[in-house]
């Protein structure tokens, strides 16, 4: 076995996390959360979406979120933007990361982003010329790794050619989704094996969601292989509002409980994480979905 020494939180909460929510969601909330988060020692915050606020009107307040933090040192506050349009925007506000979002599905790609995979990465290029002018960096997304919403299995090579163009193009790193959490371990180490062939483990994160209760599972296997960055986020709020039944990401206080336990350094404050996860979800009415986060505020 070969875990990695480190592993990189990044918390996807505040984006991933309230992009499917029925109710509007203040922009006071989301700014306390994004501070508690940073707080309790997260050093990743995906904070905004700078995407079309009539496909995600949950993300509307973009602007005001990214203009509104409270920035911490050593915090990196990031934000989506799948065109030049959402680049441009979130630079006025300051941004010091974003990511493009791609797929290895051409249904889901039509469903989320209106175009296909080809017609996406054309799009991407100048996202990524602009943004490397800007002095900013890009991460790549590619959903629905371990299978589609509509198309059901997707093949690994699928996943390793999407990984691989957005790598080429200039993104520092992939973040492989499983948008609708079907993976399982064996699934999730040949999606790996095949995207690794072209891209160095170091430059890969997995972005699981636990919908079937595979998560934690699917993430034993993966750091085993040495993926060193993972993606989650505080109470397992969230779900992609273009995958019907997609639940959420894998909980970060389940994460940082499996990290603590196999000794590898994240440096979050796990009471922290679990108090915010506590507070987030009575605040916006929402079950707690970390077992970690419900046995600890039981204690
Ligand atoms: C990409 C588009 C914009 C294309 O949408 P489109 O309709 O093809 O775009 P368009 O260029 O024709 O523009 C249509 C309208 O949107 C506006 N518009 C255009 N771009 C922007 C922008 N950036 N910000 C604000 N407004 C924008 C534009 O100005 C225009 O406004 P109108 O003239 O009708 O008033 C749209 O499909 C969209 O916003 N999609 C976002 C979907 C989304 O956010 N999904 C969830 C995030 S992905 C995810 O959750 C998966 C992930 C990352 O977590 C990994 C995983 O788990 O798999």
């Amino acid at each position: 076995m070969t875990f990695p020494k480190q592993v990189r939180l990044v918390e996807v909460g505040p984006r991933d996390g309230l992009q499917n929510e029925a109710e509007p969601i203040d922009t006071a909330t989301k700014l306390e959360l994004i501070d508690r988060l940073g707080a309790a020692g997260i050093r990743t915050i995906e904070a905004a979406s700078f995407v079309s606020p009539k496909w995600v009107p949950q993300m509307a307040d973009h602007r005001e979120v990214m203009t509104g933090l409270a920035r911490r040192d050593g915090v990196t506050y990031t934000a989506l933007t799948p065109n030049l349009k959402g680049l441009e925007a979130a630079l006025e506000c300051g941004v010091e990361e974003v990511a493009v979002f791609g797929a290895a599905s051409e249904a889901f790609s039509q469903k989320n982003i209106n175009c296909s995979v080809a017609e996406s990465l054309t799009r991407f290029e100048p996202v990524l010329a602009r943004a490397r002018d800007a002095g900013v960096r890009v991460r790549g997304y590619v959903s629905c790794v371990l299978g589609c919403p509509y198309e059901g299995e997707i093949a690994p090579v699928k996943v390793a050619d999407v990984s691989r163009a957005l790598y080429e193009m200039g993104c520092y790193e992939i973040s492989l989704g499983d948008t609708i959490g079907t993976g399982t371990p064996l699934k999730a180490k040949r999606m790996i094996d095949a995207v690794a062939r072209d891209i160095p483990m170091v430059k890969l994160a997995a972005h699981f969601h636990d919908t079937y209760g595979q998560a934690l599972a699917n993430l034993y296997a993966v750091l085993e292989q040495g993926i060193g960055v993972v993606d989650s986020s505080v109470a397992g709020l969230g779900g992609c509002p273009y995958a019907k039944g997609a639940s959420g990401n894998v909980a970060s206080e389940d994460v940082v409980y499996l990290l603590n336990g196999l000794g590898i350094d994240t440096g979050i404050d796990l009471d922290a994480l679990a108090a915010t996860g506590t507070w987030i979800t009575q605040t916006i009415g929402r079950p707690n979905r970390s077992k970690v986060g419900v046995a600890l505020a039981a204690k």
